[in-house]
């Protein structure tokens, strides 16, 4: 199958690459352009075409006898300043419109999107007494106060976190959260629109060899092991209990081959949303200690109840309709996979 993907030469995108050239697909590789903190750095790779994301002219060439798109290319990281609004919306929402309209023109009807479960908020929760409760943003003076968890909004006791399926209820947070969700509604108007048929995946917490290194967009798996690599002690925020699914990348690049598979022989207008995670849900404390332990280090995490405006507590995916519609189930168990990232490489 021929199969174009955007982002080939990121972290996710390498992945990707190799998994579909292992199971026989023919490539196009594009490095689709997006100057933000960490370009990636494709000088001298004559394999990966690089264009700008959301130059219309550029695509009909490149989608001649494609079968599928994979479309990686994205802005990521949680949005760090209200100044990257315009990065994001450009990048993903724009970028993602045009590459779709140029698709329709080509006659190019499957599309796999990367997606992510930013797109929830904050996870899931039960009272014990008033069942189901969807809390909003934890307020300054909790956080500040030491008060990390959740409240029931209606007895204001504690929570319990569950898993996230699909149908939840989306609540975008950040100018991230936004653009990816606003990616997958785009997809959903194409596939309706245009007779196409899409699949966006929702990615849990990712890790891996070539991820990139400590930017204020890469994940807490790679801030962990580089404090560690400089001498300093991992720090973990709030007071270690938030939990995560942390999927490694060879897993996620596996989801993505099976998702291009099946878009390919799915219904014309139809859209569709999977959480790709490991079904092993963790804590960002014992992340810190697993990380730690792989590198054989002995800097014990440091648990500093600091936090971040905007993070949400608990989000902590399904893995039950990926298995059901798909046949994805993760191989990596975190417990082993987050050790062995210790001293994998990483990316400048
Ligand atoms: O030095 C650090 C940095 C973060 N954290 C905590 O670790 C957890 C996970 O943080 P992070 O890796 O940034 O991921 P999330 O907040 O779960 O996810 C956001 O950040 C990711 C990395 O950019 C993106 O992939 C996601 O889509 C986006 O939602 C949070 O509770 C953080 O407070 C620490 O304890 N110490």
């Amino acid at each position: 199958m021929k199969v174009l993907l955007t982002g080939a030469a990121g972290f996710i995108g390498t992945a990707i690459w190799t998994e579909l050239v292992e199971r026989g697909h023919d490539v196009v590789a594009v490095d689709a352009y997006i100057p933000q903190a960490h370009p990636v750095d494709v000088a001298g790779r004559p394999d990966v075409h690089r264009l700008d994301v959301r130059r219309a002219g550029e695509w009909p060439e490149l989608l001649r006898g494609v079968e599928v798109v994979c479309h990686q290319a994205a802005m990521v990281g949680a949005g760090v300043t209200v100044a990257d609004l315009p990065a994001y919306a450009g990048h993903n929402d724009l970028g993602t419109a045009v590459l779709l309209a140029a698709m329709h023109a080509a006659g190019v009807g499957r599309i796999v999107l990367a997606s992510s479960m930013v797109v929830y908020g904050e996870g899931r929760y039960a009272c014990a007494a008033h069942g189901a409760q969807e809390p909003g943003p934890r307020s300054l003076a909790a956080l500040e106060a030491g008060d990390f968890d959740n409240h029931c909004p209606q007895c204001g006791g504690g929570l319990t976190w569950e898993t996230v399926p699909e149908r939840a209820r989306l609540d975008p947070r950040s100018s991230y959260a936004a653009s990816k969700l606003a990616q997958e509604h785009y997809a959903a108007a194409w596939a309706r629109q245009g007779q196409g048929s899409a699949i966006a995946l929702r990615y849990h917490n990712v890790y891996g060899p070539g991820m990139p290194r400590d930017t204020p967009y890469s994940g807490v798996a790679a801030m962990f092991r580089s404090s560690i690599e400089a001498g300093r002690a991992p720090e973990v925020f709030e007071d270690g209990a938030q939990m995560r699914d942390f999927v490694h990348v060879g897993d996620v690049a596996r989801a993505n081959a099976i998702a291009i598979e099946a878009v390919l022989h799915a219904p014309t207008q139809r859209f569709a949303a999977f959480n790709v995670c490991s079904g092993r849900p963790i804590s960002i404390g014992d992340v810190a200690r697993a990380v730690a332990a792989g590198t054989g280090s002995d800097l014990a995490p440091i648990v500093t109840g600091r936090y971040r405006i905007g993070d949400v507590r608990h989000i902590v995916a399904s893995p039950a309709l990926a298995r059901s519609e798909l046949g994805f189930v993760a191989e990596v168990d975190p417990l082993v996979g987050l050790p062995r990232f210790a001293t994998e490489p990483l990316r400048a």
